[in-house]
This record gives structure tokens, sequence and C-alpha cells, in this order.
């Protein structure tokens, strides 16, 4: 008989805005929340009984009671209450993951808002065992160095034709998820969420400004290290950085000299694109962010 393996559901992709409006200046919070469930639900997949599945609906209801009724302090802290909510109040879950998105808005004014471009924080905590694993992160983060970025003594065989640059664009979308060390129910909820990621994205940014770049590999790792030296709190960070490329465009045929100097013309090609993706990790930290598809 075929054995079932590994197993989880739940509700993806919840989509939630909240207002909170005790003030004048209104506080507006626009989420997505996908939870995934595991446990003992052998039952439901092998003979039908579905007297340990809690409905995705009621999964969904859920994320929508408890932002009312207990607010969204941070992305992580409301994954963590979900997180906790499932695994303690239903009895087959053992194992409860919740992703929460955030989209994020520039305020305008007391009750007036516009979207920030394609920036997303991130949140996913896992419960398991009366303990929760903290991830934090970011998505869709562009960053671009206008100088200060080279290029070369890179291993050559019969199909490279890259030219070796001394000075060029150096372009990225960062996503990024870094692992914290609380994991103990009190720990989480002592933990200010807020100025723990706007730490650690004035980390990234400012490792990515001011690091004199001969690789994007190099200034990856520099934003992780910059992470991970400054801030005890986080275990590992994971980093996924494809290259945006900026190739000078050949004007010879106009005559038209495009050096690197003043007024270079660039095309900004959007794909193919390098990829490059690293772990930095505390030393003798547990390497346990996930990788491929599925991780950052
Ligand atoms: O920073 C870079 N890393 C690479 O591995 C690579 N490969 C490439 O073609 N261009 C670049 N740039």
């Amino acid at each position: 008989m075929p054995v079932l393996g590994q197993n989880q559901y739940g509700k993806a992709q919840v989509r939630l805005v909240r207002v909170a409006r005790a003030t004048r200046t209104h506080r507006l919070t626009d989420l997505t929340v996908s939870v995934a469930l595991s446990g003992t639900l052998d039952d439901a997949h092998l003979v039908g009984s579905n007297a340990s599945v809690l409905p995705t609906d009621s999964i969904k209801n859920t994320v929508y009671v408890l932002a009312r009724e207990r607010g969204v302090a941070s992305p992580e802290s409301f994954a963590a209450e979900l997180a906790t909510h499932f695994v303690a109040s239903q009895r087959p879950v053992r194992r409860a993951v919740v992703d929460v998105e955030e989209h994020l808005w520039e305020r305008l004014g007391d009750h007036s808002f516009a979207r920030s471009g394609r920036e997303t924080r991130t949140a996913r905590v896992c419960r398991e065992g009366g303990r929760s694993e903290v991830l934090s992160g970011l998505t869709g983060l562009t960053l671009l160095n206008t100088t200060d970025s080279e290029f070369h003594g890179f291993a050559t065989d019969p199909y490279t034709t890259l030219a070796e640059t001394t000075d060029r664009v150096l372009a990225t979308e960062v996503t990024a998820r870094w692992r914290h060390r609380a994991e103990r129910p009190e720990e989480i909820a002592e933990t200010d969420w807020n100025a723990a990621y706007a730490d650690a994205r004035r980390r990234l940014l400012a490792a990515f400004a001011g690091t004199y770049s001969y690789s994007l590999q190099q200034t990856l790792y520099a934003m992780g290290s910059a992470v991970i030296e400054d801030l005890p709190g986080v275990l590992e960070i994971r980093l996924s950085l494809p290259n945006k490329h900026h190739f000078l465009v050949d004007l010879s045929p106009f005559g038209v000299e495009n050096g690197t100097g003043d007024g270079a013309v660039y095309l900004a090609a959007d794909r193919p694109f390098g990829l490059i993706e690293a772990t930095v990790l505390r030393e003798g930290a547990e390497e346990r962010i996930p990788t491929g598809p599925a991780g950052p």
C-alpha cells in the first residue's frame, strides 16, 4: 500500500486590511496571511474521515477574528499568536506554520495613504512542541549602486564572452529572511519586532551602499554579515539576490561614444538574470532557513 508522507493543509493568502482609528491619525495594516497545519491527519487522507480536519474556512475566519480582537502589533507577533492558537486549540495539530506578508503604505495624511512600491515585509512563525521559530524578512526591495562595482578575474571557458569591468552599475531586488534566537513564548511576546525589523533593514541597506564590490556574491556576504554582527538576536540570514544587469548600450554604429563616464546610457535587462543566493550564519548556529524555491 502506498505510504502517506509529509502533509499539511490550511488557508493560503488571506487578504486582510485593518484600520486602527483610536486617534485622528489612523493606522493602516495590509496583510496577506497563509496558515499551514500538520499533525495527526492520516485518517483524512487514508479513510476519508474529517474528524480531525478543522475547515480551512474556519482557519480564514480565525485570522480575521484575531486581527479584530487582538490587533496586529507586528507581522511576527500576529503570526506567533495565530500559530499558538491553532496548536493550542486543535488536539490533532502538532505544527502550525504561519506566513505573514505586510504590504507597505506611505502616509499622506491622517487618513490617506499611498502604496509604496513593491517592497513587502515578511514574517514566518513555525510553532511545534512548545517552541516557535521566528523568521523575519523582506522581498521586492530594489537597490542600485551607480559605481563602486567591478567584476573581473573570473573563470573562463570556450563560451565566455563577458568583458571584464572595473566600473559597472550594480542592481538587485533583495529577498531576505533572518532567523531569531527568540523561541520561547515569553521572549517572543517581549520583543519589539518593529524595531528589530527596522534595525535589520537599515543594516542591509548600509552594507549594500557602503561595500566596494568585486561581485554580487561579496556584496551579499557583506549584507548578511552586517546583520549577524550588529544584531545579537539574529542567528542566521538567507539572501537571494538577482543580478539586475545594466548593459552599456553599443552606440558605436552611430559614431557615439558610450563609456562609463558622465551620461552613460544602459539597457536595463529584466531577464535572464544572474541569481546569487547564500546563507550567512552566526558561528555555531544551525542552518535552518529553507533553501530552494520554497525558501527566500
Ligand atoms: O557579481 C557578479 N557575480 C557573478 O557571478 C556574475 N556572473 C556574471 O556574468 N556577472 C556576474 N556578476
